[in-house]
């Protein structure tokens, strides 16, 4: 991976920015620039076929200073230490901006999902669990699902953690299902605080939602429902996509219908049909002439030539981590608005936290009280971050970073740095 496209350095570059212009010398945040604690473990696994497969999986917690390190776990072939750190080094930023008491972690196996089956992803989640086990806790670390995995594997991961307890401990996890102490509202969290999101910044910018064209990279648990609850308000999406194809219709795809197929063909599109669907690639779906682009799938997906060639007006970053450093500056140069993943994915771990506190009280909300403090915190947290982009006359992004960074920076101050 080329210096330009490591996440962990496209993050340290962000918040070195936003560290200058908040005032704070290097002292004040040089420790937020390592996380607090990296373990990475070796994971052995008896496959079906009888051989045993070993694994590497990470958990890192980026920060603790404003409570326990909250973050997702992530199943892929394809991660990397630098990228987990990364992804933690956002869940602190994430948490600080919506203003939860959490620190910021991350958790992932470089393992391929699609590939096994039931019973190996359980046997690996278990014993992972069991290997990162003493740095986890309610008052520790909280795992949550992020790419790759969901709420019957948050099950197990809380099962695991139970029977080394001794006793059922339900909010050591978030994502869970309803029938162990989930959280209604959780599974649709982050697409629907996505979508209040894009309610927030067209208000804004005092336009109509009507048939605003819409593109959605990514059809997993984050874009499919940010489609569906975007296509229910009055958008057009006129494209979708995930590993397997990209689609497009100029009318606007049939999101309930896409949904369905998916579910019932292995998670995948591929195959998906509609009058005047057309197939199209992963680049053409990234620049196509739309009024918003939605990046829901992975990190480094706007480059600079796919900024260079834009043509959407908005982006609203439902992934984290998809825009590198370059391609910020042109689309930025190009005026292209962009909301952060900071803000625009928050949806996701502020119904974790909501989950995480029923389970404190041993109490349960019900679904419109828990989506509309949703929509409160995301309405409050976008004018938050509005403002000092109008009043620093800087982009989203930074002033999103601003926010947080002088939030977490001030409990850093206050605690006091050991001894
Ligand atoms: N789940 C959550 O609550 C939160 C998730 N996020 C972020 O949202 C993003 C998506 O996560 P989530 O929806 O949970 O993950 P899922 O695993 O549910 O879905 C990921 C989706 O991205 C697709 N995908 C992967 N690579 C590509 C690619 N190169 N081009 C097109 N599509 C691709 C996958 O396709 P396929 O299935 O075919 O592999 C799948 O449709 C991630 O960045 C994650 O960190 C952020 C906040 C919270
Ligand atoms: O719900 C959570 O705790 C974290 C979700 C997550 O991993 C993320 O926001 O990136």
């Amino acid at each position: 991976m080329s210096e330009a496209y490591n996440p962990y350095q496209t993050m340290l570059n962000v918040l070195d920015e936003a560290a200058k212009k908040i005032g704070l010398k290097y002292n004040d945040y040089v420790t937020l620039r390592y996380p607090e604690r990296e373990l990475t473990v070796s994971i052995p696994v008896v496959m079906d076929d009888g051989r045993t497969e070993v694994f590497t999986g990470y958990r890192i917690q980026h920060s603790s200073s404003r409570g326990p390190c909250k973050g997702g776990i992530r199943f892929h072939p394809d991660v990397n230490l630098d990228e987990v750190k990364a992804l933690a080094a956002w869940m602190t930023w994430k948490c600080a901006l919506v203003n939860i008491p959490y620190g910021g972690a991350k958790g992932a196996v470089k393992c391929d999902p699609s590939k096994m089956s039931i019973d190996e992803i359980r046997r690996l989640t278990r014993r992972y669990t069991a290997m990162i086990l003493p740095i986890l806790g309610p008052e520790k670390d909280i795992p949550a699902p992020d790419v790759g995995t969901n709420a019957q594997i948050m099950a197990w991961i809380m099962d695991t953690y139970s029977m080394f307890k001794g006793y059922a401990v339900p909010e050591v996890v978030t994502g869970k299902p309803l029938e162990i102490g989930g959280s209604l509202g959780r599974t649709e969290a982050t697409g629907r605080g996505v979508m209040f999101t894009v309610l927030n910044l067209i208000e804004k910018l005092r336009l109509a939602k009507e048939n605003m064209t819409v593109a959605v990279q990514g059809f997993g648990n984050v874009g499919s429902i940010a489609a569906k609850l975007l296509k229910d308000q009055g958008f057009k999406i006129v494209a979708i996509s995930d590993v397997s194809c990209a689609l497009y219709k100029k009318e606007g795809i049939d999101i309930d219908k896409a949904i369905f197929y998916a579910k019932n063909n292995q998670n995948l599109l591929q195959g998906y049909t509609e009058e005047g669907l057309s197939v199209i690639t992963n680049k053409e779906l990234l620049t196509l002439d739309v009024d918003i682009l939605i990046p829901a799938a992975l990190e480094n997906q706007i480059t600079e030539d796919i900024a260079t060639e834009m043509g959407a007006k908005i982006i609203v970053e439902a992934a984290n981590g998809p825009t590198t450093n370059m391609a910020d500056k042109i689309l930025e140069e190009r005026n292209i608005i962009l909301v952060p993943d900071i803000l625009a994915n928050a949806g996701g771990v502020v119904v974790s936290y909501f989950e995480w506190v029923q389970n404190e009280q041993s109490f349960m909300w019900d679904e419109d009280y828990i989506n509309s403090n949703l929509e409160k915190v995301m309405k409050k947290t976008f004018e938050e971050v509005w403002q000092v982009h109008k009043e620093k006359n800087v982009t989203l992004r930074m002033a999103a970073y601003m926010v947080a960074l002088d939030r977490v920076a001030k409990a850093k101050k206050i605690r006091g740095i050991f001894p």
